[in-house]
C-alpha cells in the first residue's frame, strides 16, 4: 500500500467569525500529483499553508508519513517541502547562485552544492543562464529557475501555486511537459494549485475540490472533469453546457431529461428527480455522423455564433436552448459549419452528466 506522506484530520482553521477552512480529511499519497482547485477564496492558499506548516490550523491533527506533528518542531518538517509560486521571486544575483543559495544555508559542501545547481540547470534547460543575472529573465526562464531552486534542495513534497499562471501559451505549454516529466521522473509528491483544468489530466493524478473552504469532491481527472459534482465545480473544469430539464423517466441506466421541446437521454445518471441540470462538456457535442452507435442524442439546431478556441472553434449552436460545441478549422473553413446554418449535433449519453437543481 501506498504510504500517505501528508495527512490532515479535522482541521479548521477560523479567522475572527469567519470558518476559512473546515476540513474533515485531505491526504497527500507518496509519489502522486494531487491537483488542488476551487473558486477564489474557496482556501487553496491557506490549505497549502497549512501543509506546509507556515499556518497553524485551530483545530485538527496533520501527519507527515504517518508521523503526527509536534507544531514545536515545523521547521524540521518544513525543510523537507519546497514551493514554487506564480511569481518566481528570485534573488538579485545569478541564476546559479539563486539555486545555491538554499543549499549555502543549509550547509552543503561546496562540490555537493556545485554538483545538484549543475544537475538541476540542466534538467531544466537553463545551463546556458547560469551566469546570467536574474533580473532579466523572460517569465518562463524565471520560472524554470524557481522550479530548478525548489528541486535543488531534494524536498519530499512540491507545493505548486499556479505556477503557469502568469505565462504566456507556448511557454505554459513547454513548461508543462517539462514539469509533467520531472515529477514522474523524481516520484516527487507534489500538490498543484490551479485554475486552468486543462493543466489537470497533463499532470495529476487525482483531483480534490475545494468550495466554502471544505472538500466538496475527490477522484481521479476524468470523473471530475465529466461528473462535477456541484456547479462550481463544473464551471472550474470546463463543463459549460448547463441547461435545465425535468426528468421525464428511466429506461434501465439510463435517465431521459425534458429540456424545452427534446428529450435528452443521460447514462449512470444520480439524482433525485424533478428539476434537474443537464451538464454537457463542449468536447462531447459532435456533429451528426461523428458520434458513434445507436441510442445517441440527435438534436436540430442551428449555429448562432462562432468563436475562436485556441486554435479550433466553438460554435454555440440553438437548439432551443445554446449548446456549446468545439469544431475543428476543417469543419468551418470547409464549410460544415458556418452562422445560420442548420446542423444535427450528437452526444452520447455517457457524456450527459445530471444534477439536482440546487433549491
Ligand atoms: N489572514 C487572514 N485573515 C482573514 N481572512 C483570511 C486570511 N487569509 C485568508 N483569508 C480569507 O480566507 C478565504 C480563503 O482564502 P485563500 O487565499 O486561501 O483562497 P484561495 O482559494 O487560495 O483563493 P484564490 O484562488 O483567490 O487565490 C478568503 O475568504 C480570504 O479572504
Amino acid at each position: 500500500m501506498t504510504e500517505k506522506i501528508l495527512e490532515a484530520k479535522n482541521i479548521t482553521l477560523v479567522k475572527g467569525k469567519q470558518t476559512i477552512l473546515n476540513i474533515e480529511h485531505f491526504y497527500l499519497q507518496a509519489g502522486e500529483t494531487l491537483a488542488l482547485i476551487g473558486p477564489n477564496g474557496s482556501g487553496k492558499s491557506t490549505l497549502m499553508q497549512v501543509l506546509m506548516m507556515l499556518l497553524r490550523p485551530t483545530t485538527g491533527e496533520l501527519f507527515f508519513n504517518g508521523e503526527k506533528i509536534n507544531w514545536k518542531n515545523a521547521i524540521l518538517y518544513r525543510r523537507r517541502m519546497a514551493m514554487v509560486f506564480q511569481e518566481p521571486l528570485l534573488l538579485d544575483t545569478t541564476v546559479a547562485e539563486n539555486i545555491a543559495t538554499g543549499l549555502k544555508i543549509r550547509g552543503y559542501e561546496k562540490p555537493a552544492i556545485r554538483s545538484r545547481v549543475e544537475e538541476w540547470l540542466k534538467k531544466l534547460g537553463i545551463e546556458h543562464l547560469a551566469g546570467r543575472t536574474s533580473r532579466y529573465l523572460s517569465g518562463g526562464e524565471a520560472q524554470r529557475v524557481s522550479l530548478a531552486r525548489a528541486m535543488a534542495m531534494g524536498p519530499e513534497v512540491l507545493f505548486l501555486d499556479e505556477p503557469f499562471s502568469a505565462l504566456d501559451a507556448p511557454t505554459r505549454t513547454g513548461l508543462i511537459a517539462e514539469l509533467s516529466g520531472i515529477l514522474q521522473d523524481s516520484r516527487i509528491s507534489s500538490v498543484l494549485v490551479t485554475h486552468d483544468y486543462t493543466e489537470i489530466p497533463l499532470l495529476a493524478g487525482r483531483v480534490v475540490a475545494l468550495e466554502n473552504g471544505r472538500v466538496v469532491q475527490t477522484g481521479p481527472p476524468r470523473e471530475i472533469l465529466t461528473r462535477p459534482a456541484s456547479l462550481t465545480v463544473a464551471s472550474l473544469v470546463g463543463v459549460e453546457n448547463v441547461i435545465p430539464g425535468r426528468l421525464a423517466g428511466r429506461e434501465g441506466e439510463k435517465a431521459a431529461v425534458q429540456a424545452g421541446p427534446h428529450l435528452i437521454m443521460a447514462a449512470g445518471a444520480k439524482v433525485r428527480g424533478g428539476k434537474v441540470l443537464i451538464l454537457i462538456r463542449p468536447e462531447a457535442v459532435k456533429l451528426e455522423g461523428c458520434a458513434g452507435g445507436s441510442g445517441g442524442n440527435r438534436i436540430n439546431g442551428r449555429i448562432a455564433r462562432l468563436l475562436p478556441h485556441g486554435g479550433l472553434f466553438k460554435a454555440v449552436v440553438d437548439c432551443g436552448f445554446p449548446l456549446t460545441m468545439i469544431l475543428s478549422p476543417e469543419q468551418v473553413f470547409g464549410g460544415v459549419a458556418a452562422p445560420g446554418e442548420e446542423v444535427t449535433v450528437c452526444f452520447d449519453p455517457g457524456k450527459v452528466h445530471l444534477l439536482d437543481e440546487p433549491s
